[in-house]
């Protein structure tokens, strides 16, 4: 990200003469050696060079590699291609840095000649193909081919990149990584890309598709775009109607959502089971009876099965490492005759807008994915043999929220959840039911025409705590949020530069980050300087998260303006009142460092607030947690949920009526007795110890 001097200070010569006679006493061979099991050798001369070494440890192996210095790169493609550098150099192999070329920078029509040049090339962008192979091909003999593949397809994106003169983001350059996805979408009826809601396009990978049916033409694809929760019902109306115009087959999902409903469930059955067993009291019997017959009002008959099936379930469900060995012979299962799916339903083009627009729960995903069952046995031979699983490949860049996805399906946590970038590094399968498999691709970051780098970390694909240079994102940020709402969210005020100085209206990243750093007393050391850098990752990692909310229009002639899109998500006026109230009233104190308000108005004064900036972080939670830390995405965009185009009833209700009165479902459980009556003609009465309800709940 930080730009060079010169051109002459980047790139593969500068790297060599760095490594040779340079400040860098770990050379970057050797470093690259040690890094790939290669073994570094000195010739006679006395020149070092890297021979492909002995096997690496699985970790290593696995390792996603998205960048790659100038040597590295020249040496892993040496390595590739089975050859020494001195060979590889007359394959004519330049290193671009991708981080020369601010798009931002451009003018618009600028941007849109870029577009107009990246669309043009865009089938260009693909996938490495697994080469071709069969019984007879030996193991050495497969794995020359998938590394001659890899090399080809690298060389491919080199040339777009040199010849057509094309920024390309970092891209998975890991042999290991594709081996991962190749396996995931051979074995997978219906493979699943799932993209972040905030920029979809920026995470599809539209080859990965075509890739999909060049395998078997039975398979199906389906975008799922998840974390949906975040966009409002016209943003998601926007993107499905131009997935719809693009003829991709799309639904929306929110593993967050799913995960609350989830837990909203858990709470109000243990209710059950509680009030249930309590009406032994004689006296209080009319009493308890009533509050059993809300809470089962609250649910519906199927809800309850599924409860009481789910224990089992959850203990069947594993999560295993698969080894190679044991793929390969699931491979072998697949059957050569027509997966049945009535097509028609399958595809999120032919539904009605208002299905079109709503989030998925976990059930209605499960039954997407059980319309992709296979109706033929699993042995051919015999007709009796047993139904195969459906297997369905979940494939997506880090951070998009596969492990979520999966821990929603679950409903329990067995797959860890983090908000790094790259957790999942081998593919594991999870049985979900007696008829669903999962393959969780490890993430992986597809070539794709780059912005910019800024933009990548934005979108959570490059971790920010590895980022040296934060200004670039930062003015991302600052340029899609609106000033106020920062101000708001953060209890700062932002001083730019005024208009009449050459200021924009809109504060820069910088402006953004000193106005952050002062609120929190984030200092430099030695002068005391505002510490932006420290700020920066900070309110990067809210972007991340989500916290600090901006959508992505989707593509239009002309183009949508981001802002006019994302106006409604930043309208506070959505929270309660007292919450509005307290929120001014925080920021106030916040940004002056006392109670005083009248210093508001005082441009010389920016204080800094009490030490470490206490009241700033007691601000930042009681604004995005006031559920006291339980885990509800509690912002100003929630009530949104309820805007799904279906009537919820029973426990979904409850949860989304928690949800919108901005309680925890957590805590909706305790008052529910006030807040969730359900209406009459939904209750049902439960009795003595038995758990389960009786008799017939429609
Ligand atoms: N708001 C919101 N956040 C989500 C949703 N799904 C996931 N997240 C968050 O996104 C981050 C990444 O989620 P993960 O499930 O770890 O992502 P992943 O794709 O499995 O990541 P890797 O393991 O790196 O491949 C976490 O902080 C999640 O809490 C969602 O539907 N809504």
């Amino acid at each position: 990200m930080v730009l060079p001097k010169s051109k002459n200070a980047v790139g593969l010569g500068n790297s060599l003469m760095n490594d040779r006679f340079g400040k860098n006493k770990n050379s970057n061979m050797h470093r690259a050696g040690a890094q790939q099991g290669a073994i570094v050798r000195r010739d006679m001369e006395g020149n070092d060079y890297v021979t492909p070494g002995k096997k690496e440890a699985e970790w290593v192996k696995m390792r996603s590699v998205t960048e790659q210095g100038a040597l590295d790169e020249f040496l892993s493609t040496a390595e590739l291609a089975g050859t020494d550098f001195t060979a590889e150099k007359m394959n004519n192999v330049k290193i671009i840095h991708t981080d020369q070329k601010n798009p931002y920078l451009l003018s618009a029509a600028e941007e849109r000649g870029v577009v107009r040049k990246q669309n043009a090339k865009r089938a260009r962008l693909t996938v490495p193909r697994r080469p071709r192979w069969d019984a007879n091909t030996s193991a050495q003999e497969l794995d020359a081919r998938e590394r001659q593949s890899l090399l080809d397809w690298r060389r491919g994106l080199a040339e777009l990149q040199e010849v057509d003169d094309m920024l390309l983001t970092p891209f998975e350059r890991n042999l290991e990584v594709w081996r991962q996805l190749w396996r995931v979408i051979e074995r997978s009826d219906l493979v699943v890309q799932i993209v972040d809601a905030r920029n979809p396009l920026m995470f599809r990978c539209d080859d990965l598709e075509k890739y999909v049916k060049e395998v078997d033409k039975r398979k199906r694809n389906l975008l799922l775009v998840n974390k949906a929760d975040m966009m409002t019902l016209e943003q998601r109306r926007a993107w499905a109607e131009y997935f719809v115009g693009e003829g991709i087959n799309f639904r929306f999902f929110s593993a967050e959502l799913a995960k609350e409903l989830n837990e909203a469930r858990e709470n109000a059955f243990d209710g059950l089971e509680v009030e249930g067993q309590d009406d032994e009291d004689e006296d209080d019997e009319d009493e308890d009876d009533d509050d059993v017959e809300r809470e089962v009002g609250a649910l519906d008959a199927s809800d309850i099965d599924e409860e009481v099936g789910s224990e089992g379930d959850a203990i069947a469900q594993q999560v295993k490492k698969v080894d190679l060995q044991e793929e390969e012979e699931d491979d072998e299962q697949w059957v050569d005759e027509e997966t049945v799916g009535a097509e028609a339903e399958l595809e999120g083009v032919s539904l009605p807008v208002a299905e079109q627009t709503r989030i998925l729960t976990t059930d209605d995903l499960e039954e997407l994915f059980l319309q992709h069952s296979p109706t033929v046995p699993s042995d051919s031979e015999n007709p009796d043999a047993p139904r195969r699983k459906t297997q369905i490949g979940l494939v997506g860049y880090p951070n998009v929220g596969k492990s979520s996805t999966i821990n929603a399906l679950l409903g329990a946590k067995k797959v860890s959840v983090s908000a790094t970038p790259g957790k999942t590094k081998h593919f594991q399968t999870i049985h979900l039911s007696e008829k669903v498999i999962l393959c969780d691709c490890p993430g992986l970051v597809f070539p794709n025409f780059a912005t910019t780098k800024a933009e990548l970390v934005c979108n959570g694909v490059l971790p920010i705590d590895q980022l040296r240079e934060a200004t670039g994102p930062s003015a991302l940020v600052a340029q899609r949020l609106p000033q106020s709402f920062l101000e708001a969210v953060y209890g700062m005020r932002i001083e730019t530069r005024p208009i009449e100085e050459g200021g924009t209206g809109i504060p820069t990243g910088e402006e953004v980050m000193r106005a952050y750093a002062r609120a929190r007393g984030f200092s430099t050391q030695g002068l005391g300087q505002p510490d932006e850098s420290r700020a920066a990752r900070t309110v990067l990692k809210d972007y991340v998260k989500g916290k600090l909310l901006y959508c992505h229009p989707p593509p239009a002639d002309p183009p949508i303006d981001g802002r006019a899109f994302n106006r409604e998500l930043y309208d506070i006026s959505h929270l309660p009142q007292k919450r509005r109230a307290h929120l001014a009233a925080t920021a106030e104190a916040s940004v002056t460092g006392s109670e005083d308000p009248s210093l508001m108005d005082d441009p010389d004064i920016i204080p800094m607030p009490a030490p470490q900036g206490a009241k700033g972080r007691r601000l930042d939670t009681q604004f995005f947690a006031p559920g006291q830390g339980k885990s509800s995405i509690v912002q100003p965009f929630h009530h949104k949920y309820s805007q799904q185009g279906k009537e919820l009833t029973g426990r979904k209700l409850k949860a989304m009526t928690a949800l919108e009165k901005n309680i925890d479902p957590a805590d909706a459980k305790a008052a529910s007795k006030k807040h969730f009556k359900g209406p009459k003609t939904q209750r049902r009465k439960v009795r003595g110890n038995d758990n389960r309800p009786a008799g017939d709940y429609d």
